[in-house]
């Protein structure tokens, strides 16, 4: 399976940065356009005092302060996540309405949904990305992955109780950040978004009133496979509706270089370290998800460089603090027969038991929420693993869910990105799945697409990597 770019969007690229010193924002606009196909993302450039990527249009019209009056809320709560009316109406009136759409992956609430879940995932040509002549095999290879990779999966569901806790987290994530932006003069509604289970995407976009939107993936780091993936269906949505493609809207790219999500995440480590009886001899070990390597190295995925200049920036950080532990950052979670981003978590921690570490702090440094990559993998997988390898003392440190400084910084990252709010682009730039289209183009590629899956069902090797959760 040869990974190819996935559909080409053209965005204006505008980055945030604040000159750390004077606290003074300003906006840098890049001339230049960015092919997605090559990078897929706003890349601002890589200082520490970076704060936000964007991508949004200009009109600097709304002083940061100003009290910000937002339209009616539609549950108790004050986060919808099936809201109804949602963005209409943008264009007729002088209020400010202001909407925040967190974007997430989505878990399966059941374990009935387990195997549908794996579907709509691998059915996603940013996850299993085909070169462009096979792409009529994406469902139905994603029908027999998913059934194929069902039981493993389910197992590792039922372990930590039956679902997965995203949409709770993710939905109180969405409330603390819609009372953090009150706390700070901002009204808004907050919505959320998951790309593989309820409430999916386009459920999440209705028609609401709202007059300027702000898009805040809850992945830190960018990658063609999260971040890319929800944006491009977010835009194809907008591209097709007259409304929508109207409305102001920020993207918010990536935000790992934030003092604020960097900071927590120090604290959370020091806090960690405490917990072991000779804190300065504990390896931190951050733990990212994996992503196969053909996305950074031949399509461009930023999502390396990130990674591992957010573990930079917060080993300075904790560095500034008097803490100078040794650290090392391996990828974990990998699915199917290619290659991933290495080292591998599974292999390091073998390693590090064979070169004499005793004491590890486990640090995942990819997502923001517990699920179940850290509460079954690293919590149940791999401490086991560790400790059979001769690691004495495991530890490991909580995602940061709603921790305050954390949503703090999400409101102030939020409240920096609206200015640059710019209608989404009604280029009529498509991807390749929208060419699909009537009954008997449909009906070929399924009974091509279904030959080929029993073919590969013959091929006992590959298909057990993707029955496996670590190869
Ligand atoms: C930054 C985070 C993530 C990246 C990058 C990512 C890439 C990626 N993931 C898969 C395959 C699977 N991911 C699964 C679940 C899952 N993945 C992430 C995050 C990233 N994925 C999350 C938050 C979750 C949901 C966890 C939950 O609690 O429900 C799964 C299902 C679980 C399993 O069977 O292991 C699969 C499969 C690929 C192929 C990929 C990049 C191409
Ligand atoms: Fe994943």
């Amino acid at each position: 399976m040869e990974a190819v770019a996935v559909g080409s969007r053209i965005l204006p690229q505008i980055c945030l940065h604040q000159n750390s010193e004077s606290s003074h924002h300003h906006v840098k606009s890049n001339p230049s356009f960015v092919n997605t196909t090559k990078l897929s993302v706003a890349r601002c450039s890589s200082s520490s005092n970076t704060k936000n990527s964007v991508s949004g249009g200009l009109p600097l019209r709304l002083p940061v302060q100003r009290k910000i009056i937002v339209g009616r809320t539609h549950c108790s709560t004050g986060v919808c996540t099936y809201p109804v009316g949602a963005f209409e109406s943008h264009s007729n009136t002088d209020e400010e309405k202001i909407g925040v759409l967190l974007l997430n992956l989505g878990g399966p609430d059941t374990l009935n949904d387990v195997q549908p879940f794996l579907f709509n995932l691998f059915a996603d040509p940013d996850i299993i990305r085909l070169p462009r002549l096979f792409r009529f095999l994406q469902r139905p290879l994603a029908q027999l992955i998913s059934v194929l990779r069902a039981p493993k999966s389910k197992e590792g569901y039922a372990s930590i109780g039956g679902g997965s806790p995203l949409r709770k987290i993710t939905d109180e994530q969405a409330n603390a950040l819609k009372t953090a932006l009150e706390a700070k003069e901002v009204s808004a509604d907050v919505y959320v978004a998951m790309r593989y289970w309820h409430p999916f995407t386009e459920e999440a976009i209705k028609r609401d009133r709202i007059t300027r939107l702000v898009v805040l993936p809850l992945y830190p780091q960018y990658s063609i496979s999260t971040t890319g993936s929800s944006v491009r269906v977010l835009q194809e949505m907008f591209r097709n509706d007259a409304h929508l493609s109207r409305l102001p809207v920020a993207i918010i790219q990536s935000w790992y270089q934030r003092q604020g999500y960097i900071r927590s995440m120090a604290d959370l480590i020091e806090e960690e370290l405490q917990n072991f009886s000779n804190p300065e001899e504990v390896m931190i070990f951050f733990s990212a998800h994996g992503v196969p390597v053909s996305y950074v190295e031949n399509a461009g995925d930023p999502y390396r460089d990130q990674m591992e200049e957010c573990i930079f920036l917060i080993m300075q950080e904790l560095k500034s603090r008097g803490i100078g532990n040794d650290h090392t950052l391996a990828y974990q979670s990998r699915v199917g027969p290619v290659q991933w981003l290495k080292p591998y978590t599974d292999e390091v921690l073998v390693d590090l038991g064979k070169q004499g570490v005793k004491s590890l702090l486990a640090v995942p440094v990819s997502f923001v929420s517990e699920h179940i990559e850290t509460l079954e993998e690293i919590d149940m997988e791999y401490r086991e693993l560790a400790l059979e390898s001769g690691i004495v003392n495991w530890g490991r440190v909580p995602a940061l869910n709603c921790t305050p400084s954390f949503i703090t910084d999400l409101a102030d990252a939020v409240i920096e990105a609206l200015p640059s709010a710019m209608a989404i682009s009604n280029s009529n730039t498509t991807t390749s799945d929208n060419a699909e289209n009537g009954f008997v183009a449909y009906a070929v590629k399924m009974i091509f697409g279904s030959i080929f899956a029993f073919l590969l069902l013959l091929s006992p090797k590959l298909m057990s990597a993707f029955k496996s959760r670590v190869l």
